[in-house]
């Protein structure tokens, strides 16, 4: 098989106030998120002048590709689209399709199976190439990457590094907690050809962080960014409940791990460190956030190896034993509106 371009697949985010209400709308359209809840996420925006960084840090990971393809004989020119803000993707497939792209490969920005995180991501392709019509270029995304060692290394540096803020001789009671994007309860059950993917991917990322960075603290595996109506129940706890029963326990301080995501974009830079971290001082704990892989070089290679999985052949390195695959089984993480009752 023969690829002929490379194309980053991501969220996407404002980049000013005007931006804001259109971008949650596309968000949440047909997804029964509650008007209080946009409204609160609004204002989280607002805190940051209207910007997201997720765009910026989208242009910051397309550039070292671009570099590390370059230095490694990959020759593919490199586009980038979003699901829900400009460049949306729909644009960015017509741009590939003038340019005589026929046959791309696709990175997304998320390391996990589940519908939000992998299907959606299809979807988009899809939506985009149909919305392009004749002469919209294949595209094939890359395959779930959680206990890619690429992914997995910058995590345990970065444990390593935030631990290292904190006071040593409070070392033996501090409690590493690992953080991902919560999802409704329905959707993680649903998540994979078996079930329960995201939630078995992201237990084997933390325990193979937890044992490289710290096997001597004590950790746990909890969410964030809680959205959809109140009514129906999303994966806990929340972190924010979690740091109170931890203060309890006795714990000192927190390091606080967001291997849900690949960069510091706004559920990280506002719902850890302020929301979280806030929480943290009000229960007296010590806080320190470890960073994301965002553009570490062994991140930034692992992109590009997983793109010679492809065009060369080349081995799938994988530190966990939870399988992975390149073409996911037609029925697995449907969305919300198909899925099956329990
Ligand atoms: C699993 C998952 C990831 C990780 C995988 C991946 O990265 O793809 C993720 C990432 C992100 N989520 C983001 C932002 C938002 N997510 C929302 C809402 C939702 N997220 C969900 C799940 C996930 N979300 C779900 C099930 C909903 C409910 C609505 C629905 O069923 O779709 C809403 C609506 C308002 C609200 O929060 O209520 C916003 C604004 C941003 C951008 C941040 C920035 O701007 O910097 C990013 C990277
Ligand atoms: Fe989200």
């Amino acid at each position: 098989m023969v690829y002929d371009a490379f194309v980053l697949l991501s969220f996407g985010g404002p980049e000013k106030p005007d931006d804001v209400m259109p971008f949650l709308r596309n968000v949440v359209r047909g997804r029964g998120v509650p008007d209080e809840r946009l409204a609160e996420v609004y204002e989280h925006y607002m805190h940051f002048g209207g910007v997201s960084p997720i765009n910026q840090q989208c242009r910051d990971l397309l550039a070292a590709i671009g570099t590390e393809f370059a230095a490694h004989d990959v020759d593919l020119p490199t586009y980038w689209g979003n699901r829900n803000w400009q460049p949306m993707l729909a644009d960015t497939v017509a741009r590939m399709r003038d340019d005589g792209v026929e046959h791309a490969l696709g990175f997304a920005t998320s390391a996990y199976g589940g519908y939000s995180s992998c299907r959606q991501y299809w979807e988009d392709i899809d939506a985009a190439r149909a919305h392009v019509g004749p002469g919209a270029p294949r595209i094939s995304k890359l395959r779930q990457f959680h206990d890619h060692p690429g992914f997995v290394n910058p995590h345990v540096s970065a444990v390593r590094e935030a631990l290292e803020e904190l006071e040593p001789d409070r070392r033996a009671s501090t409690r590493l907690v690992f953080t991902a994007h919560s999802v409704p309860v329905g959707m993680a059950r649903t998540a994979g050809p078996d079930g329960g993917r995201y939630t078995a991917q992201l237990e084997e990322t933390a325990r193979l962080v937890h044992a490289a960075a710290a096997a001597d603290l004590g950790y746990d595996l909890v969410w964030q960014s809680r959205s959809g109506p109140p009514h129906i129940p999303w994966l806990e706890p929340d972190i924010n409940d979690h740091l109170a029963l931890l203060a309890e326990k006795g714990a000192t301080d927190v390091v606080v791990s967001p291997i849900g995501f690949v960069s510091d974009h706004l559920e990280v830079i506002w719902d850890l460190d302020n929301e979280a971290k806030e929480t943290a001082a009000r229960l007296g704990l010590g806080y320190s956030r470890a960073a994301t892989p965002g553009v570490h070089p062994e991140f930034v290679a692992m992109v590009r190896q997983l793109v010679q999985e492809r065009t060369d052949d080349q081995n799938r390195p994988a530190l966990g034993t939870l399988p992975t695959w390149d073409v996911c089984p037609a029925d697995c993480c449907p969305p919300p509106a198909r899925r099956k009752a329990p």
